[in-house]
């Protein structure tokens, strides 16, 4: 079998791809992979570190008020699809897979054109620009939230999850805090803003780290990688140091193995986290990034409320205080953590792999009949 994977622009929509080309590679040993992601997007780094082929297209996003910059935007757009047709002419796909992104817009449009069977996957509850636009010349929509299907041509999407879930669940961790200077016989509690970090958390850890400090628990502040020198810069002027219990770093480059020795998680509430964050039962404490198209984080987070899986707290409520107390709940009291962990487990999809694996199987079946 040969797969053309593209998402790009944020971990968000390249970590599922990846996780998905795992599960195929479990079940066709001699598949072969080639990912098409944007030269300037995060997935040109990410990915060739996996090993994985790997081309660039050069795209960029449309902006939403009336600008010239569009127009620039349509003729990027243009240019891709026809090296996309290049690539997929020369490589000869059997499917061609999009994950989200601008530049899964113009490969998977391009496979479209050539008649090539293609598979979208939508990680939000609300569908992103991309996924709407090639939801239509879609062969088969694999969505993770059950809410995004009645936003897809009828009888189209399938629920099967976030691949992501299945990496995650199915890892073996012989991570260990000690590595970050930490001890493995205390919870850990992670704060990370996304892939990309966020600002609103970033500054309300900097108003919490002196409390954090003198916690009995472990703390790894995430700040995202553009965000690291800020943080650091802020907690110098404040004269602020981390203590032992304390870690801060701009990024965690093997996240699946981290995740499965974490005690509780403070994040955005991006889909692809929340998929790890239910896949493995972690409580958590989300909150939703207020910048995103449709408020999709909200609610993406909503179905772990409704459970009584995760705290939510919205970012104008955001504070220092706030996030103590929220924290300090999920790491002192037993009683709760057991809890909203097993309410979190019960909206995991451990098999979302396969069950993408499964409807893109379909989608070259029927091609060829
Ligand atoms: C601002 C924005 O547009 N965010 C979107 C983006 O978020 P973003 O890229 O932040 O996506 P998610 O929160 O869904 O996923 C982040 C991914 O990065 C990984 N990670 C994170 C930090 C780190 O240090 N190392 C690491 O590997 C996480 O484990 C996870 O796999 O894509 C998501 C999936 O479509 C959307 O739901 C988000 O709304």
């Amino acid at each position: 079998m040969r797969v053309i994977l593209s998402g790009g622009g944020t971990g968000g929509h390249i970590y599922p791809a990846l996780a998905l080309a795992e599960v195929i590679k479990q079940h066709d040993s001699d598949v072969e992979f080639l990912y098409v992601g944007s030269e300037r997007g995060v997935e040109s780094s990410i990915v060739p570190a996996t090993g994985m082929p790997f081309k660039k297209l050069t795209v960029q996003g449309f902006k939403r008020s009336l600008s010239l910059d569009n127009i620039k935007t349509v003729n990027l757009f243009l240019k891709a699809v026809k090296v996309s047709k290049q690539i997929i002419k020369d490589f000869k796909p059997d499917v061609v897979v999009g994950t989200g992104g601008y530049v899964a817009g113009a490969v998977v449009y391009a496979a479209q054109r050539m008649h090539i069977p293609t598979v979208i996957h939508e990680q939000n509850s609300v569908a992103g620009m991309t996924n709407k636009f090639l939801a239509r010349g879609a062969s088969k929509i694999g969505v993770a939230f059950d809410v995004a299907k009645s936003q897809f041509p009828a009888g189209k999407a399938v629920l099967v999850g976030n691949p992501r879930a299945q990496q995650v669940a199915h890892i073996k961790s012989d991570f260990s805090w000690q590595t970050l200077g930490l001890r493995d016989d205390k919870p850990t509690l992670l704060i990370f803003g996304g892939s990309q970090g966020a600002p609103a958390i970033n500054l309300a850890v900097i108003a919490a780290i002196d409390q954090f400090n003198e916690r009995s628990y472990q703390v790894v502040i995430v700040t995202g990688p553009k965000r690291y020198d800020n943080v650091l810069n802020k907690l110098k002027e404040k004269n602020i140091a981390a203590a032992d219990n304390v870690r801060i770093v701009p990024y965690i480059d093997n996240m699946p193995e981290v995740l499965v020795q974490t005690a509780a998680i403070v994040s955005r509430a991006g889909a692809t986290s929340i998929a790890e964050i239910t896949a493995l039962g972690i409580p958590s404490i989300l909150i939703p990034s207020p910048y995103v198209t449709g408020d999709h984080q909200t609610k993406n987070a909503q179905s772990l409320v409704d459970a009584g899986a995760a705290v939510v707290i919205s970012e104008p409520e955001l504070t220092g205080q706030s996030l103590m107390a929220a924290a300090d709940i999920l790491l002192l009291d037993e009683s709760v953590s057991e809890k909203m962990a097993a309410q979190t487990t019960k909206i995991g999809m451990p098999d979302a792999g396969d069950r993408l694996y499964s409807i893109i199987l379909d989608a070259i079946a029927e091609k060829k009949v």
